[in-house]
C-alpha cells in the first residue's frame, strides 16, 4: 500500500518521490520540485483530453457495436460498412501527400537494417541481457537452439558433442561464403585469416592465397596483423566478427583456429514497460524506473547465481578494432535502447490528483523515463545510448491520428518542462490498433518531426480486430487468422504508407514478434519473410533470436529492396476493412471448438497465474500440442477475446467454458508443479484470484475498453498483493 506525500496538489509515493529526489534528478540538472510542479501542470492540462479520447475510443465502439447488432443475420454489406465508419470519424481521410521531417535518428534506426529484441525492463537480468545482444555468438545461437537438428548423433543435451559442434561448424561456413564470400575458394578450406595494407588475406589449404570477393568487405582486425585474434567484416550495413584462438577448445580443431563468429545482432532493444511487465503500483513503477535509471547511467547490474555459479552482469562496453594503419575502430557494446511507455489508457496509484484521483500512467512514464534518460543526454554515463543527442520512445495502442497527435503534445510538454530542445523526444508508433492501420498515413503525419518508427504489432492488432467486430458474428479459429486478407493488407499497408511517408533512411518500418521462443528452426525458414516484406526491423523475443535472425539481413539488402516496393499499388483499405469471421458457425465439429477452447483457456490461465500471483509480466505457456508460446498481455487479449465472440455467438456456452478453464487449470499447475514459488489454482477456484481473473476475462470480455487485459490484470494483482500484506 503506497504512503503519500504532498507535493503542491499532487499526493506522491513515498517510495517514488525519493526516487526522483535521490537518483533520477540529480545530475539532471532539474530539481525534483520543479520536476513535480511541471507534472501537476502537465497533469491538469492534459488529463482532462486523455480521458475524452478515451471516451471516443468507447463511444466509437458502441456505435459499431450497434451497427452490428442491428444487422444480426444479414450479409455483411462492405459499402455500407465503409460509409458508416466514414461517418461516425472511424475513417478519416487520407492526407495530401507529405514526407516526415525526423532529424537527429541514430544510425541503427535510420541506416540500419537489423533485428529488434523486445525485453521486460523490470527484470534487471534480462534488461542488461538484452541491452549486450547487440552482438551474439553464432555458434552458441546455433548449438544451444534446434536451428541445428540433433539427427545423425547432433543431440543438444549433456556435455560438448563434437558432431553437433561439427554442424554448427558448417553451418557458419556457409554463412561466411554465402555473406562474405573469398575470391577463389571457401571459407571451410582457409587455414589462416591475416591482413595486410590491402585488407584481409587468406591462405588455403593448398596454400594458395587469396581475399575478399568484395574488399570493402573488411573492416578491421584485432591482435597482430600477421595472425590476428579477430577479422572485422561487413555486409548490409551488419558486422560479423571471425574470432580466432587456436587454443580454445572450438579453434583447436578448426583449420584457420576459428572459434566463433560474433554478429551484430539485436541493433535496437525495447525496454517494455508495457504488456512484458507486471507493474500496478508505485513499488512496481519504482522497481521499473530504476532499472531504466539505471541503463541510462550505464550503472545497472544484476547479480545471479546460473548453473550453481555467482555471476554479476553489467553493461558491455563499446567494441575496439583497428585499421592497418593504426586507426581505431570503435563500435558500440551495446543494442540502441528505445523505452516502451504504457498507452494512454491506464492510470496507477503511484500519484494521486487532489480530488484522490489517479493520474495516467502515460504521462507519468513519459515524464520519468526522459528525466531518467537525460543521464544519456548529458553524458553522464560511461556509455552512450543515443549519439544524436535523441531519447526514444514507443508509444503503443494509440487508436488514430488524434491520440498520436495527443502524445506528440504530450512529448512537446516534457521536453518543455524539462528543458530539452524541441523534438528531442522521438516516437515510435505501434500500428496495433485497427483505427491506426486503417487511418496509417494521418498517424505518421501527425508525428511527422519526431517518428522513428512505425511497427505492426500484428499481436494486438488481432485482439482489436475481435474486439471492435465482436457482434459482427462468430470469428475463424485463432490458428487461421494469420492467413486472412485483413492481416495481409494490414501488415503491406504498413510498409507502404512508411515508405510513401518518407521513412527509409528515416526511421524504421518494423514487424512483429517471433512468439515462439525455442522454435528457432521455424524462425529460421520464415522470419526472412519480414525483410523481404520491406520491413527494416523485426521484433523477436531473446538475444538467441536476434542472432539468428540477423543473418536474415545479410541476405536482404532491405534499402534496396524498399526502392522496388515503393513502386508498387498500395494496400487496399478495402482488404484491411475485411472481418475474419467464420463463413457458417455451424461448420466446425464440437471437437473443434472444445480444441480452440481448451487451447485458449491454456494459454489465458498459464500466463494469467503468472501475472497476478508472481508479477510476471511475459511467459512462456505450452499450447495443447505443447509448443512453448510467448505470452503477454496482447497474446492474452486474443484469447480472451477470442472465447468471449464465441461465447457472445452461440458457439459454447457458459458452463463449457468454466468446465474448460477448471480442466485447464489443473493442467496449467500441473505444468508449473516444479515451481516453488507457484500457488496452484485447482482445487479451489473459487479463491483463486488468478482464476477468477481469468474467468472475467473472457465472461466480461465485451466490456472491457477495447478488449484490453490490464484492468481486471492490475485489479487482481493489487488484489492479490492487498491479501499478501494483511
Ligand atoms: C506483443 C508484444 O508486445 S511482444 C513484446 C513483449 N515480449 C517480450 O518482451 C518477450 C520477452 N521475452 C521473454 O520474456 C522470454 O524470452 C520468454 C518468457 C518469452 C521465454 O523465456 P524462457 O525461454 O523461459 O527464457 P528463460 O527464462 O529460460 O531465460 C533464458 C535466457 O534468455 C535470456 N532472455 C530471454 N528472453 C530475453 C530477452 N527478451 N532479452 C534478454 N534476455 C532474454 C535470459 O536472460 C536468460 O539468460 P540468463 O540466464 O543468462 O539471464
Ligand atoms: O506489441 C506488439 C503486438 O503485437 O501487440
Ligand atoms: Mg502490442
Amino acid at each position: 500500500m503506497s504512503q503519500y506525500l504532498n507535493s503542491g496538489d499532487l499526493q506522491i509515493d513515498k517510495k517514488l518521490f525519493a526516487l526522483i529526489e535521490d537518483e533520477i534528478a540529480p545530475g539532471t540538472g532539474v530539481s525534483s520540485a520543479h520536476f513535480w510542479a511541471e507534472l501537476s501542470s502537465i497533469f491538469n492540462d492534459l488529463a482532462p483530453e486523455n480521458k475524452m479520447l478515451l471516451a471516443k475510443r468507447e463511444e466509437l465502439q458502441r456505435l459499431i457495436d450497434d451497427w452490428h447488432k442491428e444487422r444480426a443475420g444479414q450479409p455483411h454489406d462492405a459499402q455500407a460498412y465503409t460509409e458508416f465508419l466514414t461517418d461516425i470519424g472511424y475513417l478519416l481521410p487520407e492526407p495530401a501527400p507529405f514526407q516526415v521531417t525526423t532529424q537527429n535518428v541514430d544510425t541503427e534506426i535510420a541506416q540500419q537494417a537489423g533485428a529488434q529484441l523486445v525485453v521486460p525492463v523490470k527484470n534487471a537480468r534480462f534488461a542488461l541481457n538484452a541491452a549486450n545482444a547487440r552482438w551474439g555468438s553464432l555458434y552458441d545461437a546455433l548449438y544451444g537452439t534446434d536451428a541445428i537438428s540433433e539427427q545423425g548423433g547432433a543431440e543438444r543435451a549433456g556435455a560438448y558433442n563434437p558432431v553437433r559442434g561439427q554442424k554448427v561448424i558448417d553451418y557458419a561456413k556457409n554463412f561466411l561464403n554465402e555473406t562474405f564470400p573469398l575470391s577463389t575458394q571457401g571459407h571451410e578450406l582457409v587455414t589462416q585469416y591475416s591482413v595486410d595494407a590491402d585488407g584481409l588475406v587468406v591462405t588455403f589449404k593448398n596454400e594458395e592465397q587469396g581475399r575478399l570477393a568484395d574488399a570493402t568487405q573488411y573492416i578491421g582486425y584485432k591482435g597482430k596483423a600477421e595472425s590476428p585474434s579477430a577479422i572485422l567484416l561487413k555486409n548490409n550495413g551488419l558486422h560479423v566478427e571471425i574470432q580466432i584462438d587456436a587454443h580454445h577448445q572450438i579453434g583447436e580443431a578448426d583449420p584457420a583456429g576459428v572459434k566463433d563468429l560474433l554478429v551484430e545482432a539485436a541493433i535496437t532493444t525495447i525496454m517494455d514497460c508495457e504488456d512484458s511487465i507486471a507493474a500496478v503500483d508505485a513499488e512496481d513503477k519504482v522497481e521499473v524506473y530504476r532499472n531504466w535509471l539505471g541503463l541510462m547511467n550505464g550503472t545497472l547490474s544484476a547479480g545471479f547465481v546460473k548453473n550453481g555459479q555467482k555471476l554479476t552482469r553489467d553493461m558491455a562496453a563499446d567494441r575496439l578494432y583497428q585499421t592497418v594503419a593504426g586507426e581505431e575502430v570503435r563500435l558500440q557494446g551495446r543494442s540502441l535502447m528505445f523505452i516502451r511507455n504504457v498507452g494512454h489508457l491506464m492510470t496507477n496509484p503511484a500519484i494521486l490528483n487532489a480530488n484522490g484521483d489517479e493520474i495516467p500512467e502515460g504521462i507519468l512514464d513519459a515524464m520519468v523515463t526522459v528525466l531518467a534518460a537525460m543521464h544519456d543526454l548529458k553524458k553522464l554515463s560511461k556509455f552512450q545510448n543515443s549519439r544524436t543527442g535523441s531519447i526514444y520512445i514507443v508509444k503503443p495502442k494509440m487508436h488514430g491520428p488524434e491520440e498520436v497527435a495527443f502524445a506528440v503534445r504530450l512529448f512537446a510538454r516534457v521536453e518543455e518542462a524539462l528543458g530539452l530542445a524541441d523534438n528531442t523526444i522521438k516516437i515510435g508508433i505501434m500500428d496495433e490498433e485497427r483505427r491506426t492501420s486503417l487511418n496509417l498515413s494521418a498517424c505518421i503525419k501527425a508525428a511527422s518531426e519526431r517518428v522513428v518508427f512505425i511497427n505492426t504489432g500484428f499481436l494486438d492488432r488481432t485482439g482489436d480486430e475481435i474486439h471492435t467486430s465482436m457482434f459482427a458474428g462468430a470469428f475463424i479459429p485463432k490458428t487461421k487468422m494469420k492467413t486472412t486478407t485483413w492481416i495481409g493488407a494490414y501488415e503491406d499497408n504498413n510498409v507502404d504508407a512508411g515508405l510513401a511517408a518518407g521513412l527509409s533512411g528515416k526511421a524504421q518500418i518494423g514487424k512483429g514478434m517471433w512468439a515462439m521462443p525455442d522454435e528457432m528452426a521455424a524462425m529460421l525458414e520464415q522470419k526472412i519473410a519480414h525483410p523481404k516484406s520491406g520491413a527494416t526491423t523485426a521484433w523477436v523475443p531473446s538475444p538467441n533470436g536476434a542472432t539468428l535472425h540477423a543473418t536474415h539481413y545479410h541476405q536482404v539488402n532491405v534499402f534496396e529492396l524498399q526502392n522496388s516496393i515503393s513502386q508498387r499499388e498500395r494496400a487496399k483499405r478495402s482488404d484491411i476493412l475485411t472481418i475474419p469471421l467464420l463463413e457458417d458457425s455451424n461448420s466446425l465439429t464440437a471437437e473443434e471448438i472444445q480444441g480452440e477452447l481448451d487451447n485458449n483457456a491454456q494459454g489465458i490461465l498459464g500466463y494469467v497465474v503468472r501475472w497476478v500471483n508472481q508479477g510476471v509480466g511475459c511467459s512462456k505457456v505450452p499450447d495443447i500440442n505443447n509448443v512453448g508460446l510467448m505470452e503477454d498481455r496482447a497474446t492474452l487479449r486474443i484469447s480472451s477475446q477470442h472465447m468471449c465472440n464465441w461465447l457472445v455467438h452461440g458457439l459454447t456456452n457458459e458452463a463449457q467454458v468454466l468446465e474448460t478453464m477448471k480442466r485447464m487449470a489443473a493442467v496449467v499447475d500441473e505444468q508449473n508443479a516444479g515451481d516453488p514459488e507457484y500457488t496452484p489454482m485447482a482445487p479451489n477456484f473459487d479463491s483463486s484470484i488468478a482464476f477468477q481473473a481469468a474467468l472475467d476475462l473472457v465472461f466480461k470480455g465485451v466490456e472491457q475498453p477495447s478488449g484490453y487485459t490490464e484492468p481486471l490484470l492490475h485489479q487482481a494483482r493489487l488484489n492479490l498483493k492487498a491479501s499478501l500484506a494483511k
